[in-house]
């Protein structure tokens, strides 16, 4: 077993709380941190992966503290987000200096079928400087698994991928995974989660807002209240009418937009009654649109739930 513990963990830089307060488990296979931009995964995939200390709290591989500890290093493997390599090297020369740093006893040997993995033998003579966005990912990839890490741990991986690569990678790491290794993955597409991760944790302004299946995910954030702006040809009239139904927890004229801005507790429901009263009314309807659709407001909802 290889199981990450993060407990009452923060970090914080100067003012900025970037992690408050989580508590999670990641165990072996697939789980997808996922979260809007600035929520936090970065920090939390820097402290599971010992390039950060925790503020408070601690962040423990099967029990032993991972920062400067060096037997947790030799487990763990980080791809990290950003693209800064150093593209003067060839692919096999990057993958190697890891496989020295980590003082392997065959580092050509591990460097090999490190690029094998992820099926960069061709281009591995190539310099760095020349591949695309996919093929450096993948050398990332290589560089993180040569020393046969049991936990892997990606910030970002599928960003800028096209969808050949994207499902390439998707691959690999359902394989990682299958096999017993501890993969987390973070990104903020709920979609590109749903497809890989048996699990899913998800964090928004650096708290820990839900865990579960996607299916538990995917119900709460359409199950949430969903705002709605409506324009018709009697706004008043409609809205005496609305206020009635259970689907409606509450309407508001909105004198900029010239609108009503309805709150709809109930999705299947509104969406079936506001055409049937419209009709009943005689009133026409111009504009029905999703007021909060953004991620930014589901997530914030999940948060406050
Ligand atoms: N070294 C740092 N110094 C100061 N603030 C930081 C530092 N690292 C992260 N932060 C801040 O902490 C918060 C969380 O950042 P983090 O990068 O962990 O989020 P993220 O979910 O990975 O977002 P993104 O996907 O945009 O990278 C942000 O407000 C960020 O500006």
């Amino acid at each position: 077993m290889t199981t990450l513990h993060i407990d009452h963990t923060s970090r914080w830089f100067g003012n900025v709380v970037a992690v408050n307060d989580i508590t999670m488990d990641i165990g072996p296979g697939v789980t997808g941190l996922l979260g809007p931009n600035g929520a936090g995964k970065s920090t939390l995939i820097n402290m599971m992966g010992g390039f950060l200390p925790p503020s408070t709290g601690s962040v423990t591989l099967d029990g032993a503290p991972i920062w400067r500890n060096q037997a947790a290093y030799k487990e763990i493997g980080l791809v990290p987000e950003r693209e800064g390599m150093y593209d003067f090297l060839t692919g096999w020369d990057f993958v190697l200096a890891n496989a020295e740093l980590h003082k392997l006893s065959d580092p050509a040997a591990a460097t090999r079928k490190a690029l094998a993995t992820v099926e960069m033998e061709q281009a591995q003579d190539r310099k760095i400087s020349t591949y695309s966005k996919g093929m450096r990912q993948r050398v990332k990839m290589a560089s993180a698994l040569v020393h046969d890490p049991s936990v892997l741990l990606l910030d970002e991986p599928f960003n800028g991928m096209d969808p050949r690569q994207r499902m390439q990678l998707m691959q690999l790491l359902r394989q990682m995974g299958d096999s017993g290794r501890t993969v987390l993955f973070s990104s903020h597409i709920l979609e590109e989660v749903e497809q890989l991760a048996s699990h899913i944790e998800v964090v928004v302004a650096g708290r820990h807002a839900a865990s579960g299946d996607f299916r538990k995910i995917r119900r709460l954030m359409t199950d949430r209240p969903h705002r709605y702006l409506v324009r018709s040809s009697d706004d008043r009239r409609l809205a005496a009418a609305l206020i009635a139904d259970a689907s409606t927890a509450g309407i508001e004229l909105d004198w900029n937009e010239k609108a009503l801005q309805i709150q709809a507790i109930d999705f299947g429901r509104f969406t079936q009654v506001l055409p049937r009263l419209a009709r009943e009314h005689g009133i026409r309807l111009y504009t029905v649109s999703p007021s909060d659709e953004s991620l930014e407001s589901v997530f914030s909802y999940l948060v406050a739930a």
